[in-house]
């Protein structure tokens, strides 16, 4: 070949195609989504796979992989440092989410993904959850609770904070955030999810389908691990039947633009209700591209106010990979 053509032919990356995945030759997955936020599932009882970053990028890869925002290696507690700590505070959180962004990078939390993880393990006969009962959980961000719903599942997602410390009655904003498509940067609100959230308000749904979120928003500043980031529309009025109503778009940290994000949602009604102020509902119902999530404030059994998150989960294939 012409060697300025050859140099101008795009080459295989090193993680392209299925070298980097090799090493899980045979290996069973699942694939399953919550409102369009989809994820490799793996079950690892033995602790047998250590997947590594690069692996999850071709797993996840759409076009030369199975394709999905994230994987999700399902592992006893006891065989990870961080599962053992969450072991001896309560002893039920057996299984662990071991959740990885489509990047390969680690996160806290993913709240859409509990819901999946936890189907994906009374699918697979390794848990059970019986009516009026929940199954506990082990995730990086914390011990979580499940309940059954007629929709899907319910999860005690924990207490939320605000990322960048104020008084609870300040309006104060925290950072700018700028994006493709919006005409001037816009104040946003950083809220902890065990994961790291900044919502953006936006007045109209026009200005909500124009925004670009192909690129991250630049947050300035950003949260010290970096951050997914929400545009959201309140609905007019916001309140119907005692349920305020919102719309979200989302861009993930560690994967793009998603259908859904559920910690996201969490976050959004969070930073909505907190700028509705006194009178604003506990309950919530999230649009999202792929669907609708519920969210619900209470007090929770440490004392502080937890967020309740529910909707559906979905196992779509099963299969082995090659
Ligand atoms: N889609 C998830 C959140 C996944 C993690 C996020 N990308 C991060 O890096 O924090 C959800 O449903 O919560």
């Amino acid at each position: 070949m012409d060697e300025t053509l050859a140099a101008s032919t795009p080459q295989p990356a090193a993680t392209d195609g299925a070298m980097p995945a090799s090493g899980l030759h045979g290996l069973t997955f699942s694939k399953g989504h919550g409102t369009g936020n989809d994820f490799v599932l793996i079950a690892d009882p033995e602790d047998a796979h250590q997947i590594s970053p690069e692996q999850v990028v071709v797993l996840c890869d759409r076009h030369r992989g199975i394709g999905g925002d994230g994987l999700i290696r399902a592992v006893p507690s006891r065989f990870l440092p961080e599962g053992r700590l969450l072991l001896e505070a309560d002893p039920a959180a057996e299984w662990f989410m071991d959740y990885r962004n489509g990047d390969g990078s680690l996160s806290e939390m993913c709240g859409n993904g509990v819901r999946v993880f936890v189907h994906f393990l009374l699918e697979q006969g390794l848990a059970s959850l019986e009516a009026g009962e929940s199954l506990t959980i082990g995730t990086r961000g914390g011990i979580k609770k499940i309940v059954r719903t007629a929709e899907g599942y319910a999860v005690d997602m924990g207490p939320w904070e605000f990322i960048f410390p104020k008084d609870a009655t300040s309006k104060a904003m925290d950072s700018l955030v700028s994006a493709d498509g919006l005409e001037v940067a816009r104040p946003g609100l950083s809220v902890s999810m065990g994961n790291p959230h900044t919502v953006v308000a936006l007045a109209e749904l026009s200005e909500l389908n124009s925004t670009q979120l192909f690129k991250a928003p630049v947050v300035d500043p950003k949260p010290v691990n970096g951050t997914n980031v929400e545009f959201v529309v309140p609905a007019e009025p916001l309140v119907h039947d005692g349920i305020g109503n919102i719309t979200m778009r989302v861009h993930e940290r560690g994967v793009g633009e998603t259908q859904s994000c559920g910690t996201g949602a969490c976050a959004a009604a969070v930073a909505i209700r907190h700028w509705a102020g006194e009178g604003a509902p506990d309950t919530w119902r999230v649009s999202v591209p792929g669907g609708v999530v519920g969210v619900r404030f209470f007090r929770g059994e440490t004392g502080k106010e937890h967020v309740e998150l529910s909707g559906p989960a979905v196992i779509v294939a099963t299969g082995s990979l090659s």
